[in-house]
């Protein structure tokens, strides 16, 4: 075995930061070597997490640049957005590799960004340095870049459910409507109203409606996919379970195509391709098949009588959704095997 990478995490006391930790624990070529929090340094990680107990026993170090610059080659940031914008510049400028898990660099216009996230942009320059890294999809550009923006949970779940289709021209843009549920950690381990156990509990909502921060993220992908421009109506829900999120996407189908033509399109697109399951002809997919894990796993049903055709996708937010895609980046940055640590099989039940 080689030399091993050395790896920061910057918001390690966070729902992504302790999922990164569960898989990087395991990467043969990954050495954690800072975690990293802004407001407990010097305390132990494990005193807030105790199921790493006696697994890792790093104190926690504070937000310094030049201590990250002497522990580390590469820094994931799972920071909030509105933070990473500030401190990905300073890393980078110090020579290191992020991945950034916030919004806050998915966007390339700085105007979009501000208006639907409601923070001030990143400098411009760093907004064009970010790589969009949808492993599935744009993979090749990950190849030896040293800045990843990963890309939203809504995203990852709706755009690996759409591009094929969209791609091939089987479907109309300009008819797609997402309807797209999330569990609770999806809002990360910040406390707040909406995820109160008494208010979320046997409860069911839809939430910024027409006014979600993936929109603009899902649309400019769909539209340098399509070669034009493609707006989509996106609704968000809140459901009472911990991890998972599941994606229901419709849309006017160009032309006549069974489920079969859907599931050979979308077998071809992804081949090779270990995390993106498409399901067999009637079954449908379910969050608990990809619980834990960073699977996508996709179903279809093209409905003749009435020209559109319905696709579900699932993963789980805090591995594909986050965590697991930015190892899979990473893995893809450094040239390794894009599954590395990433152990394949879900939890089940
Ligand atoms: N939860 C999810 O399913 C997904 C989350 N994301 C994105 O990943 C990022 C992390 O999300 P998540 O882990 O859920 O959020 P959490 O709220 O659970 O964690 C964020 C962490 O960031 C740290 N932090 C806060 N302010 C600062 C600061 N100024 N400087 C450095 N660190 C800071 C906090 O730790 P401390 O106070 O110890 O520093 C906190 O634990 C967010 O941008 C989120 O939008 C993306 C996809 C899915
Ligand atoms: C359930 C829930 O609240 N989900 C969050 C998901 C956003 C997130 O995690 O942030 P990114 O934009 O970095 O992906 C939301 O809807 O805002």
């Amino acid at each position: 075995m080689g030399e091993q990478l050395r790896v920061a995490i910057v918001g390690s006391t966070g729902y992504g930061g302790v999922e990164l930790i569960r898989f990087l624990i395991g990467h043969p070529q990954v050495q954690i070597t800072s975690v990293i929090s802004s407001s407990s340094a010097g305390g132990l990680l494990s005193e807030g997490f105790p199921h790493l107990n006696e697994i890792v026993t790093d104190t926690l170090d504070g937000v310094d640049i030049e201590l990250i610059r002497s522990k580390a080659d590469l820094v994931f940031t799972a920071t909030p957005h509105g933070v990473s914008s500030k401190l990905v510049p300073q890393l980078l400028e110090a020579g290191l590799k992020v991945v950034d898990l916030s919004g806050d660099f998915r966007l390339r216009d700085g105007s979009v960004y501000e208006h639907w996230y409601k923070h001030e942009p990143a400098d411009s320059r760093y907004l064009e340095q970010a790589v969009y890294g949808l492993a599935e999809v744009f993979g090749e550009d990950v190849r030896d870049v040293s800045f990843v923006s990963n890309p939203g949970c809504y995203p990852t779940a709706t755009l690996l459910g759409l591009i094929p289709a969209v791609q091939a021209g089987w479907i109309d843009p300009a008819t797609i409507i997402i309807d797209a549920k999330s569990g609770v950690s999806g809002a990360g381990r910040g406390l707040g109203l909406t995820v109160h156990y008494s208010e979320i509990n046997e409860n069911f909502l839809a939430y910024k409606v027409n006014k979600h921060q993936h929109t603009p993220e899902i649309e400019s992908v769909l539209s340098r996919v399509a070669g034009h421009e493609v707006t989509t109506t996106f609704t968000t829900h809140l459901v009472p379970m911990t991890r998972g999120i599941l994606c229901t996407m419709y849309a006017s189908m160009n032309g006549e195509r069974t489920d079969e033509d859907f599931i050979d399109l979308y077998k071809q697109f992804y081949e090779g391709r270990r995390f993106v399951r498409i399901i067999a002809k009637g079954k449908w997919p379910a969050t608990k098949e990809v619980w834990g894990s960073n699977y996508c796993n996709i179903g279809f049903s093209a409905d003749a009588r009435t020209g559109r055709v319905t696709i579900v996708s699932v993963i789980d937010n805090l591995v594909k959704g986050a965590a697991g895609q930015a190892i899979q980046n990473m893995n893809l940055m450094m040239g390794w095997d894009e599954a590395l640590g990433l152990g394949l099989t879900p939890a089940f039940p």
